[in-house]
Formats: C-alpha cells, structure tokens, sequence
C-alpha cells in the first residue's frame, strides 16, 4: 500500500509519548508480567518506559519489517523471539502502534496468549490488540519524536506577506 492513503499528520513529543504510556501502564497495573516482548524497532522506545514503570527486568525482541516510509510493502520476521516465552501466556507483547494490523495479525498468530498492548491505533488494528491510549484515524499518519527534529518556522507575517 501506498504512501498516498495517509492525508493527516498527527505529531507526537517525547512528553506525549511518555504521559501516554504512562497511562497504559496504570491500566495494566496491577497485573504482573514474566517479561516483555517488544516488537522492533517501534516498540523499543515504550517497552523501555513500560519495564520501568511495571518493574519488568526480562525482556525479550521481535523484528518485523514491512514499511519503507510510508510505504508497506511484504512483511518479514527478521528476528525470532525466545523460545522460552511458548505462545505468550504471562507476558506483554508491546508496539508503538498498529495500523493495518498486518504486523499485529503476525505477532498474535505466535503469541496467541500474550497480552498485546501499543499506544496509538487505527481503526483497522484497533481489534487486534488488548489496550491501547490514542485512537486516530485510519488516513492519519503518526510522526513520532524520534523521527523528527527541532526546526526553525518562519513568523506567520512574513509566511503571509511572501506574495
Ligand atoms: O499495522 P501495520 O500496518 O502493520 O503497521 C504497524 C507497524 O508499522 C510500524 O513498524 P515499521 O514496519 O514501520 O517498522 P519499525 O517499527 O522498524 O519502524 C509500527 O511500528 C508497527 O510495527
Ligand atoms: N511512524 C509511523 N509508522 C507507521 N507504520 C504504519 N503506520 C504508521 C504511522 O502512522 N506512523
Ligand atoms: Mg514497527
């Protein structure tokens, strides 16, 4: 699928991000989990911030890639889980976020008791996972702190005053 089918930009902070997934963590508390599995390279970021608000020293990766971008193209598991975690029962699995729920459909069908959390969703993901915090359109698509920098933006006047 194509770049073009996403018409919104919705901008995330780093303190966004953090408040965010602070308040899934107080969802899932007190539940315990024996580990933390996060879906790379996305899921890395608020796996980290979820272990230390839960207390979770075990975890563990997955590496799925699909997007090049914007664009999605064949997915591929370029990195197994432990074999230990079994089919997931006890532990969290962990995304930034799901959107076609192409990533989260293949992750489940592995890990079909974990329980699946991820911070933003769509509507078309939203089904497959257990929690999430921010729902957003489906032809929204999400930038992330880590994929943006501080810039300068020129005074709305001299925008205006250009022609
Ligand atoms: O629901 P879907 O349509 O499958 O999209 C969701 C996936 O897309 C992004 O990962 P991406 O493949 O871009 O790789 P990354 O995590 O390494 O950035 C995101 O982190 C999810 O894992
Ligand atoms: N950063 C980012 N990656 C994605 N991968 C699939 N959908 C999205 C999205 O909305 N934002
Ligand atoms: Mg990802």
């Amino acid at each position: 699928m194509s770049a073009n089918r996403y018409r919104k930009d919705f901008s995330i902070t780093w303190d966004q991000i953090h408040r965010d997934t602070r308040d899934l963590c107080a969802r899932l508390y007190p539940r315990e989990f024996k580990g933390i599995i996060a879906i790379t390279r996305g899921g890395l970021i608020p796996a980290g911030l979820i272990a230390r608000e839960l207390n979770v020293r075990w975890i563990d990766t997955i590496s799925v890639t699909s997007y090049d971008h914007m664009n999605q193209g064949q997915l591929n598991i370029i990195k197994p889980f432990d074999p230990v975690v079994g089919d997931g029962e006890g532990y969290l699995l962990v995304d930034d976020l799901v959107d076609t729920g192409k990533t989260a459909r293949a992750v489940r069908e592995l890990l079909p008791k974990a329980c699946f959390v991820t911070i933003y969703a769509k509507p078309e993901g939203r089904p497959l996972v257990d929690e999430c915090i921010t729902e957003v359109d489906q032809d929204t698509w999400i930038q992330f702190p880590w994929d943006m920098g501080v810039s300068y933006v020129e005074p709305l006047v001299d925008q205006f005053n250009k022609d």
